[in-house]
């Protein structure tokens, strides 16, 4: 733990607040950047996110403000949780106000459409001198802050901001694993949200073990392939960022995609399921970007394409899962356990 370091975590929603009330727990000084004053000032004086993480009593250092400047000026590290849709336009804001010496994360789990863009990336573009890294990891904020013991992957070629973000998180119930494979651990993150939305719809429609166990293999299969072909280490998806956070999301309504499939499988139109939502549910978006970069280099994503069907192109989720298994029989021979 560190008492001198200075934090900043910008974004207020559920999985911000997680990170940013395990970081003040741990007495490092910490702020909470939220856009909204109203949010942030009852933030701040009932100690209670109430629209994200109702009922959790957040950690009495933990500064929530609204002040953009204040919170990120003096900071030694700081972690960006907005939604890959704001992700820019929040990094831009706080370009001019970083201190030279800032280390800066991104815990979002989405792709930019522009040019197929991670989220590190967006922060490499935009703060070219700053070290920058990734968290990702099978989390669910609202488990974090229920203080269940929860593994989580940072990513980054600076190991100086590797050893801060592990200082400022561990503790008895957050284990910080490392990884240099920035890349592999981002692309993990934002492609199992695709499959999340599969496995809720799968779940809606009364899939038995069987058939979770086969969807959760062939995605992590389709994963792979995806990965190799964008030149990522497929062996990475073998990790708490990857298979892990595959597992977590395909099997838990905890999960927006994951509900955001069940949805769509009881025959809710998508609009509907996503205006009915009230939270970001990235897995929708990476959908268009991963089939579209998935066609442009020709790699077999069979779940990829079905599911772009059902949601975009008004095929029946049925035709679609016969399609599943009865298509393209040259493929199936096992590769990453199965396809
Ligand atoms: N929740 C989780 O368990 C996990 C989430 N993640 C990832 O973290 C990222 C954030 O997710 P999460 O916190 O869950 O999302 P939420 O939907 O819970 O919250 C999103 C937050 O971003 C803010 N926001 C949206 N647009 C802007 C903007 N233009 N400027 C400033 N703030 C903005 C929202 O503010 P407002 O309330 O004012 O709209 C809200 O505070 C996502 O990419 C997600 O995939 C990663 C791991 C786990
Ligand atoms: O990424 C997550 C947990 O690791 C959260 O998943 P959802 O965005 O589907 O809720």
């Amino acid at each position: 733990m560190t008492q001198k370091l200075t934090v900043a975590v910008l974004g207020g929603g559920s999985f911000g607040t997680a990170i940013a009330n395990i970081i003040a727990e741990n007495g490092v000084r910490t702020f909470l950047w939220m856009r909204d004053s109203a949010s942030a000032t009852e933030t701040q004086s009932t100690r209670e996110n109430r629209r994200y993480l109702p009922g959790q009593r957040l950690a009495d250092g933990l500064e929530v403000t609204s002040d953009l400047t204040r919170a990120v000026s003096d900071s030694d590290l700081v972690f960006v949780s907005i939604p890959s849709h704001s992700f820019r336009a929040v990094t831009r804001q706080i370009a001019p106000l970083l201190r030279k010496e800032a280390m800066v994360i991104s815990t979002a789990k989405g792709i930019e459409p522009e040019g197929f863009t991670l989220m590190s990336q967006v922060l490499e573009q935009e703060l070219p001198d700053h070290a920058i890294g990734v968290l990702s990891g099978p989390n669910f904020a609202k488990e974090i802050v229920a203080r269940q013991q929860t593994g989580t992957v940072v990513a980054s070629e600076s190991e100086a901001l590797i050893q801060q973000v592990q200082s400022c998180l561990r503790s008895e119930t957050f284990r910080v694993y490392a990884n240099p494979d920035r890349y592999g651990v981002e692309l993990g993150g934002a492609l199992k949200n695709i499959y999340a939305i599969v496995c809720g719809m799968a779940a809606a429609l009364g899939a038995g073990h069987n058939t979770q166990a086969m969807l959760l293999t062939r995605s992590l299969a389709e994963m792979g392939r995806f990965a190799a072909a964008m030149g990522a280490n497929p062996m990475t998806f073998l990790g708490l960022a990857g298979v892990g956070d595959l597992i977590l999301t395909c099997t838990s309504d905890l999960s927006r995609n994951y509900r955001v499939g069940y949805a769509l499988g009881q025959g809710q139109p998508l609009e509907e399921v996503i205006q009915g939502l009230g939270q970001v549910a990235e897995g929708v978006n990476t959908l268009r970007q991963v089939k579209q970069k998935a066609d442009e280099l020709g790699v077999y994503m069979p779940l990829v394409s079905g599911l772009f069907a059902v949601l975009f192109e008004g095929e029946a989720i049925a035709d679609v899962a016969r399609k599943l298994m009865l298509g393209e029989q040259n493929h199936d021979v096992e590769y990453m356990g199965a396809d």
